[in-house]
């Protein structure tokens, strides 16, 4: 970290003792801090290192078949179960995606894991969330609508049981968590922003980074954050993939439109750090490999935890300054390429192919 950045967190640290936390709206500014966050991580972490040669290597491996793919904000909309309409509907959507896009991982079986029936389809993992919603709306319940979320006469759990039911015996990991996530979510954005999803982007006046801090500091169930040698560092993936499926389902446009969207970096989850290691990227000590391997529980907030998800942000900032240092006019961010690499993971997974098991954290940041 430079000087002027210690002087900066020096400042903010010193700042935030004398004013204490309260933020006012207008003190929102768009440095979200994670990348450099993420770098302090790499910096001080002894368990997962980040290798060089691999990663220059996955690079133009992930470069070629971005394009070869085509692969672009467009490809978001192509997948089967993601709204297509360019609209404040698929704007609400989004949100209630991402604040229920955690923790869908199973130790159960492929047949006895949580699981949605869908269009004649059987869906798992982060597209059953996706597939609980479409069918919701199907079924005329308003899933989508801030006013009815928040509302426990109109949508009482019971009904939000039956929105994210299982055809399986294994209900969805962390109902309540998911039921509590959508009750605050509810009610801040009637109290703050009138009830509008739309009037929460508009707060954010085109800047991610802003909607970011926007998202951090309104909702507590966005606030991703830990403690890492003594400091605080926000790791924020649901906001920023929320920041990030806007700008995608939009197409750049509409309420996608943000002049700061490079500043988003990858999303700590527990599948795309997977991936990283599979592409020999990233390493593990041996004490981390055997825990990972052994499917042993991680908690949330470990230095084991936060070296995994800081240390995968760093690696595709590594991988995205290395595509535009062999490719100078790459149109690339650190966006498209987790999109990617999620999907490619998928792939994998799907084809059979090995890989070491992703991390196991439960709760509700990823
Ligand atoms: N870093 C990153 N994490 C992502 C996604 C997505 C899906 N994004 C879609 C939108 C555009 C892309 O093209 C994808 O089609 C889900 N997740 C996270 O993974 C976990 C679910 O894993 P599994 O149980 O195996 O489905 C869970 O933490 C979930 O939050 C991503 O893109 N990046």
């Amino acid at each position: 970290m430079s000087d002027d950045e210690v002087d900066h967190e020096l400042l903010e640290l010193l700042r935030q003792s004398l004013l204490g936390s309260t933020q006012k709206p207008d003190d929102i500014t768009s440095d979200t801090k994670v990348l450099r966050h993420a770098e302090f991580i790499y910096d001080n972490s002894i368990d997962v290192n980040i290798d060089a040669r691999s990663t220059r290597a996955a690079a133009q491996l992930i470069w070629s078949q971005m394009q070869q793919r085509n692969y672009s904000t467009e490809t978001w909309s192509e997948h089967e179960l993601h709204p297509k309409s360019k609209d404040e509907a698929t704007l609400n959507f989004i949100f209630v995606m991402d604040l229920l896009n955690f923790s869908f991982w199973s130790e159960k079986s492929e047949d006895e894991r949580f699981a949605v029936e869908y269009r004649g389809k059987k869906w798992t993992g982060y597209w059953s969330l996706v597939a609980c919603l479409q069918r919701a709306l199907d079924e005329d319940i308003p899933i989508t609508t801030p006013s009815f979320y928040a509302d426990e006469l109109e949508c009482p759990d019971e009904k939000l049981a039956y929105v994210f039911r299982s055809s399986t015996e294994e209900e969805i990991p962390l109902l309540q968590e998911r039921i509590d996530c959508l009750r605050e979510a509810g009610q801040v954005l009637e109290e703050d922003f009138d009830g509008s999803v739309a009037n929460l982007i508009e707060a954010a006046g085109n800047s991610a980074g802003k909607l970011v801090n926007l998202l951090s500091h309104h909702f507590s169930c966005f606030n991703d954050e830990s403690k890492f040698e003594k400091r605080t560092v926000r790791i924020m993936k649901r906001p920023q993939i929320l920041v990030a499926d806007i700008w995608a389902a939009f197409n750049e446009e509409s309420y996608g439109e943000f002049n700061d969207i490079d500043a988003i970096t990858m999303f700590a989850d527990y599948r795309v750090p997977q991936m990283l290691h599979t592409l020999g990227c990233l390493t593990y000590s041996p004490p981390l490999d055997s825990i990972v391997r052994a499917h042993q529980i991680i908690p949330h907030h470990s230095p084991y935890e936060v070296q995994l998800r800081g240390c995968s942000i760093w690696t595709v900032e590594m991988i995205r300054r290395e595509i535009i240092r062999t490719n100078p006019s790459a149109k690339v961010n650190a966006i498209l390429i987790d999109f990617f690499l999620y999907d490619l993971a998928k792939e994998k997974e799907k084809a059979g192919e090995p890989a070491i098991p992703h991390h196991r954290t439960r709760s509700i940041w990823y």
